[in-house]
């Protein structure tokens, strides 16, 4: 997979050259690159901003210079991500979608965001999909973190990133669509607190229906929403007895 992310501050990208994503960098299971907006500008300033039409606060972020930007990376098959505040938002389904596409490409905005022209003229472009996505109810000051967010939540489910798949499998919001059960390791006594005791009888069936049931618990405590949205054959008797 090849990852593009757009961005005037280059640096705030420099994570993604360390641990589980740069090791698939260097393993050749994601190709990533990071660019500078600045370098597609024409002026001596290397303006990427103006004041809003219909005023307003802030400054937004050109078209022009952007669209630049979008040309030089944009193919056919590419899906061009715009972090906004409102945007759909993006969960595991979506990291798990963008996991099985060719060519991303986010464009990291930041002011009071990007010309909303930009997506509407991509969304219009033959062999490109562009989706505005938010990471969540609360305002950031540009889309990098966001990038970082995405780009690692996608890396991590590309074959070969991750050393043990079978730890992607039993995720929170997995495909359970419930929260995680609580870990544990040694000591089996810590700060006077035993580790439950189900978890050191070996007793596989009886530690998969504990951990279940902690997942249901602290869903229902925690996130009823994603019991709500659970399909009713997800639950079986003894679940709706917890
Ligand atoms: N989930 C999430 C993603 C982001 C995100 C993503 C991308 C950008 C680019 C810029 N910002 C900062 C920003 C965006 C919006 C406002 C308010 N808004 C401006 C236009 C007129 C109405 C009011 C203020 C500042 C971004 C913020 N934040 N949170």
């Amino acid at each position: 997979m090849r990852v593009d992310v757009v961005t005037i501050f280059p640096d705030y990208l420099a994570p993604l050259d360390l641990s589980l994503v740069g090791k698939a960098r260097t393993a050749g299971l994601l190709d990533l690159r990071v660019h500078d907006l600045r370098d597609w500008t024409s002026d001596r300033h290397r303006t990427v901003d103006d004041t809003p039409f219909g005023g307003g606060a802030g400054m937004v972020m050109r078209p022009d210079v952007w669209g630049r930007a979008l040309d030089d990376l944009l193919d056919e098959g590419s899906h061009l991500l715009l972090p906004t505040p409102s945007g759909t938002r993006f969960t595991q389904r979506t990291a798990e979608r963008l996991a099985t596409e060719t060519h991303l490409v986010v464009a990291c905005g930041r002011y009071e965001g990007i010309d909303a022209r930009v997506a509407e003229h991509y969304a219009t472009r033959s062999g490109v999909t562009v989706s505005e996505f938010s990471l969540g109810d609360y305002v950031l000051n540009g889309g990098e973190v966001a990038a970082l967010v995405l780009v690692e939540a996608v890396a991590r489910l590309l074959p070969g990133v991750v050393g043990n798949p079978e730890s992607l499998v039993e995720e929170s919001h997995g495909a359970a669509g419930l929260l995680e059960y609580p870990v544990y390791t040694k000591p089996p006594t810590w700060a006077e607190l035993d580790v439950p005791e189900v978890l050191l009888s070996g007793h596989h069936g009886r530690i998969a229906r504990w951990r279940r049931d902690q997942a249901l618990v602290r869903t229902a405590a925690r996130r009823p929403d994603l019991l709500d949205a659970l399909a009713p054959d997800q639950l079986d008797a003894h679940d709706r007895a917890t």
